[in-house]
This record gives C-alpha cells, structure tokens and sequence, in this order.
C-alpha cells in the first residue's frame, strides 16, 4: 500500500475575556504574545511562553476565529478531506461560545453557523458553475453523556431517557453509531433548526462556573458528497466533525454534588483517556494510543480524528484569570501534546466512481472480446467458403468421370470442412470462456481483529436493474508465532441479477500480493442465488504485530457475473 502523507493537528488556544464576579481572584496572568504564543506569568520570576499554530486574545472575534479554523477546514473538506474540529478546555472556558455561539446573531455566532452557512453558498457558487455536478449534505448529532451515546436529533420524550446507541466498525474500519438519524439537509435555514434542536436536547447544568454548563461532549457531523455525471470527473465525500467537548472541571470549584458530581466523574475520566491518547500519540508511542481510544466512548468516537484519515484541529479555550491557572497549564500542556500529532488524511473518492470506472474497463473488454471473435470468425469462413468452393468442383469431376482417386480427394475435403467447422465452434467457445462475462465488480475490505468476523459487501455494480449484489462473507483470523493467517470464506451472493443466469465466479487476492490471486469456478444460480462455498487461506509471515497487518492488508474479491 502506497504512504499517505502526514499532516500535523492544527492547534489554537483562545483566552477569553474575564467577567467580574467579585469574588475570586481576577488578576490576569494569561496573556496573548504574537500571532501564535501564551505568555503565562503567575508572578514576575516566573513567566513562561508556550508556543502554537494560532493564538486569539481576549478581544478576538467570532470572525477572526473562523477565518483562521473554519475556512480552511472547509477548503480541505471541499478536495475530499475529512475534517474534524474539537473544542477542548476548562469549563466556562468559551467552548460552545466558540463552537456554536449565538446563531442568530451574525457577530456573535459561531464557528459551525458559519461554516454550514459557507458550505452552502459555496455549493451553489459550484453547481452553478458545473451544472453537473450535484452536492448532498446531510446532519448527525449525538452525545456522550455519563458514558452513553445519545442521539440529539431523535424524538425525545419529556421524562424518559433516550435510548443509548451502540458504536460499531464498518468493514473498513470506520467507526460508526448504529442508529444515530441521518437528516438530509437542503440549505442552512434547515441545517440550524437542527443544530438548535440538537443543542436545546443537550445536557447541560447551572454550575458554579458557568451557568449552562454542557454536560456531555457533543459531536455534530456533516456528510457531504460531490457527484458528478460525467465519468471523467470523480466523485468526492467527506465527512466534518465538529466536536464540543464538556468542560474539565475540579469538583472543589464548581462544588458538585450527588448527580453533578457523578457527571463530573465522567466526563474528567473521558477527558482523562483522551489525555492520555493524545500523550501516547506525541509520544509516538502509537500501540498504546491504539488501546487508549478503546478504553471511552469518547476516545473510540474520535479514533479517526487523531492519527487516522482526517486533518483534525484542535480549539482550545482558557480563562486568563490566576484563580484558574491550574486549569489553564493544564489545557495548555493538553494542547501542547496535540501539536505533535500526525493523521494521515486522505482524499475519498466514493464507490460511485469506481463503479464507473469499473463499466468503462468491462465495456472496453467486452469490445475487444468482440473484436476478437469476429476476426476468428471471418477467417474461418473464408475457409469454409474456400473448401465449398473445393466440394462443389470436385462433385463436378466426380460426375463426368468415374475415378477412384477423385471420390478420395472428395471424402478428404468432406472431412476437412468437417473439422473446419468443429475448430471455429471451438474458437468462439475458448474466447468466450465458457460463457460471456455480463457484469464484474471489485470488493474491498480490511479485518478489524482476530478471530470470525462476519460480514456483506456491496458488490459495485452500476445499473443492474435493482439493488446492487451483496457478497455474504466470514473471515477467521489468526495470528500466532509472528505469522499471521487469514481464511477468507465467501458464501453466498444475495440480489443476483436474473440476468447472469451463466453463474457467478468470484477472485480473491491480498492488497500487496497481486499474485495471491485465486478464482472459484463458476457456479450456477439455478433459480436462486449462486451458492458459493469458496474459501481461500492468505498466510503472511514475520507480522510485527496484528494491527499492523490489520491496517496495512486490504483484500479484495472481484465478482463476475456471466451470461448463459
Ligand atoms: N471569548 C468570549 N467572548 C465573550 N464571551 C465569552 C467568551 N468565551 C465565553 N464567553 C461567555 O462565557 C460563558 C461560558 O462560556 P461557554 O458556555 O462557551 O463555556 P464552555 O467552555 O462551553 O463551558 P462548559 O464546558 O461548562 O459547557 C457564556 O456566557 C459565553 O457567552
């Protein structure tokens, strides 16, 4: 597999203004220094300069935060990029101020109102342009909160707590949350009246530090596709996470208690695991970060978002006050540590284009195909035509004269017209390969752990009347003495165009070793769909260790389907 190149985590520290509340201490020890630095300077002797990608002081403007964030995670967003923003920080920091702000005001507002609204306008200013080109969004919202994941967007009942969604892997590793809803989106109008929705259902408290303290971490998602009709042009998808996390906060200073405090437990140990994530990643001491993103919900959400395919930014909000210097060192070591960690983004191009791709190299390979038979067809019937021709003048001969020889030689060219025939049958037969190929498509898909896995793959097929087939398949997976073993079972193919009543074949081979390469025989559909029973064991030795091989091992299985 080719190196993706890196790209490091954009990080930004925000200090907020400070708001008279009489009691603590306001002095202000957190200064901005530059366009990208924090000067913090509890006393005299000690002052101390931390250094980032981008630093905004307490005067700094909804605006000025989204121009250096926003805009250019939706200019990668738009080549293909998927882009993640979190929002980190001590609570009452300005996170949600940051993130979300006051949609319905244009100064005030955020950093996700301005950017939906920039995501639209750029999409009409596009399909204006390009009036093939057509671009769907779409809206999820969920939280985690006391450990469970939420969906934001659901009906939801006063009283009665929603329902807690599990987070599951696809076959190519993509973390998912089985049964969040997915909301189409047209315009912004739309995309606010959810993100209001989503907000107003979020879990959020009056503690002593803020007075509508978030609770839970929120995760906003947009899905946006660019699909274009003509085949010379591929299509694109990513998706933008925007990430408010709920506050760190110490139970000492927002005293609370009972329900609160649980709450609070939570979400410093979600926090925690995300630290100490973030720390294994800087430390490059990536085996560990592996098992950290596993060990919270949170962490297990946003494993895509640190070291994965995204280029992920980080906000992170501080107080510039002494009272809350602890808190503050603390963000700003939290957000050190991010600087140093490398994604590997990469541009997706959707199942869509391969399809098309696919349809162009079968079409060109059934018109050689073709090409092909008629030109053996054409030679074989000049042959016939000559051997006629041979016939009919010796029949001739035969009847004015009566010799022995004469009848031989007609018997001969009888015979060799004979074989003639039998060579062209087969010809066509050989080129056709039993029977012709009506359909092909090319599966992917990587193993996420040891052991069985069981699974379907949408086999991309454009255009077969109905639903695209479903390649149903297991896998079992071992990785013992450094050696790790991987039997690939396909069983059956469900959706089977009637049309390729010839019977289906099915390639399997390993991402790196093209010559793995193994084909089943053709098996009939029958009136059903084709039962395959075909297994094939890939063994790759001197494995370092099984994640490795796991990311690094993509396999792929061709389905053909064939004509009778
Ligand atoms: N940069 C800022 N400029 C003006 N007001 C701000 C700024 N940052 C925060 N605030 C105000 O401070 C209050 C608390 O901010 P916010 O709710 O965004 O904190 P938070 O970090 O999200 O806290 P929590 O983690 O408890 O949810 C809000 O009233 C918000 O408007």
């Amino acid at each position: 597999m080719s190196a993706q190149p890196t790209t490091r985590v954009q990080v930004a520290i925000r200090i907020r203004p400070t708001i008279k509340k009489g009691s603590h201490n306001e002095k202000v020890v957190v200064s901005q220094s530059g366009h990208n630095g924090v000067l913090v300077n509890e006393d005299t002797k000690n002052e101390k300069k931390y250094v980032y990608d981008n630093v905004f002081g307490s005067t700094a403007s909804q605006s000025d935060v989204y121009e250096k964030i926003g805009r250019p995670m939706l200019e990668e967003a738009y080549k293909g990029f998927n882009v993640c923003l979190f929002a980190y920080g001590q609570t009452g920091s300005g996170k949600t101020h940051s993130l979300i702000g006051d949609i319905y005001d244009e100064d005030k507002k955020g950093i996700t109102p301005r950017f939906i609204q920039d995501l639209f306008d750029e999409a009409q200013r596009r399909v204006d342009e390009d009036p093939e080109l057509t671009i769907k969004v779409s809206f999820t919202m969920i939280e985690v909160y006391m450990e469970k994941v939420h969906d934001l967007l659901a009906p939801r009942q006063k009283g009665v707590e929603s329902e807690s969604l599990e987070i599951h892997e696809d076959s190519n590793r993509r973390v998912y949350v089985k049964g969040a809803s997915v909301h189409h989106v047209l315009g912004y109008e739309r995309a606010m009246q959810l993100l209001k929705k989503g907000n107003a259902s979020r879990q959020t408290a009056e503690t002593k530090m803020n007075e509508t303290s978030s609770r839970s971490h929120a995760i906003m998602q947009i899905s946006m596709s660019q699909e274009f009709e003509s085949i010379d042009k591929k299509d694109l998808e990513c998706t933008i996470s925007l990430v408010d996390l709920a506050g760190s906060e110490r139970q000492s200073k927002t005293e609370s208690s009972g329900q609160s405090f649980e709450e609070a437990k939570k979400i410093n140990h979600s926090l925690l695991m995300l630290g100490r994530a973030l720390n294994s990643f800087s430390d490059r001491k990536n085996q560990d970060a592996f098992i950290s993103l596993r060990e919270s919900k949170l962490t297990r959400l946003l494993s895509e978002s640190f070291g994965g395919n995204s280029k992920t930014w980080m906000l992170a909000t501080v107080s510039p006050t002494l009272y809350n210097i602890t808190e503050t060192i603390s963000t700003l070591d939290y957000a050190s540590n991010a600087l140093a960690i490398k994604n590997k983004a990469r541009i997706n191009k959707s199942i869509r284009d391969l399809e098309f791709r696919d349809l162009v190299k079968l079409r060109e390979h059934l018109e050689a195909c073709l090409t092909q038979e008629n030109e053996a067809l054409a030679v074989c019937n000049s042959k016939v035509e000559e051997t006629n021709i041979l016939i009919a003048k010796l029949k001739e001969r035969v009847q004015t004269s009566n010799n022995v020889q004469i009848e031989t030689e007609l018997e001969r060219a009888l015979d060799e017209r004979i074989n003639i025939t039998k060579k062209l049958k087969s010809v066509l037969q050989a080129k056709k390969g039993g029977s012709m190929s009506c359909f092909s498509g090319v599966c992917t898909f990587k193993v996420s752990a040891v052991g069985k896995e069981y699974f379907t793959l949408v086999v991309p097929v454009y255009d077969c009347g109905g639903p695209p087939p479903l390649l149903v398949c297991h896998t079992d997976t071992v990785w013992k003495d450094g050696d790790a073993t991987c039997d690939v079972h396909c069983s059956e193919i469900l959706h089977f165009p009637s049309f390729a009543s010839g019977g289906a074949r099915v390639t399997m081979w390993m991402g790196k070793f093209s010559d793995s390469k193994v084909s089943s025989s053709v098996v009939r559909a029958d009136d059903g769909n084709p039962q395959l029973l075909c297994s094939q064991r890939f063994v790759v030795e001197d494995v370092s260790s099984p994640r490795t091989f796991f990311q690094e091992q993509p396999f792929y299985i061709c389905v053909e389907g064939f004509l009778p």
